[in-house]
């Protein structure tokens, strides 16, 4: 996702420096979104496998403030910002590193698993299609 750097803060806040690479332009010289939405989901889940604690994102919402531009310096970061019980709000922002504007910033709701969330992912998907008769 074009991550060259992370530090963990004393606050627990994950820091990133990172740029996006032309491959993942969307249009003349900016970002795609898909690209800042999947830097987001890598930083949030990050912040809890930092915190050694297994979550997938049951929830993401970006807000898209200004052009990303690729091939630049920018910084990021992730933040817990809440916890109710094993559901997890982190945020995250993308930023001009020169400036340190804020690019975009994202609000995402963590669900806490085990690692059996896989095997009943890979269970669910075999009762799916064997139920399903190939015309859908
Ligand atoms: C190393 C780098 C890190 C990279 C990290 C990458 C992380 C990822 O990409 S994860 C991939 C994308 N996410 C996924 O694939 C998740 C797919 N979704 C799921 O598996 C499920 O929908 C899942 C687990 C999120 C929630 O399943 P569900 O059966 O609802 O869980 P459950 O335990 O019943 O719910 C927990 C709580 O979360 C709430 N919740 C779940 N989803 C949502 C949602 N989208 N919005 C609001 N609340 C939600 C439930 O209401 C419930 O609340 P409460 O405890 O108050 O009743």
């Amino acid at each position: 996702m074009g991550m060259e750097e992370e530090t963990l803060a004393a606050d627990g806040s994950a820091h990133y420096r990172l740029r996006c690479g032309p491959e993942h332009e969307g249009g003349p010289g900016v970002a795609h979104g898909g690209w800042i939405s999947g830097v987001f989901v890598e930083i949030v889940g990050h912040l809890a496998v930092q915190m050694e604690q297994l979550a997938v994102t049951g929830a993401l919402s970006v807000t898209y403030r200004k052009p990303v531009p690729i091939n630049r310096p920018l910084t990021a970061r992730a933040w817990l910002a809440g916890k109710d019980g094993g559901k997890w709000t982190v945020e995250g922002s993308i930023h001009l590193a020169s400036s340190g504007t804020e690019l975009a910033h994202a609000t995402a709701l963590l669900v806490e698993r085990e690692m059996s969330h896989y095997t009943r992912a890979r269970e669910w998907l075999g009762r799916e299609e064997a139920g399903s008769d190939g015309t859908a």
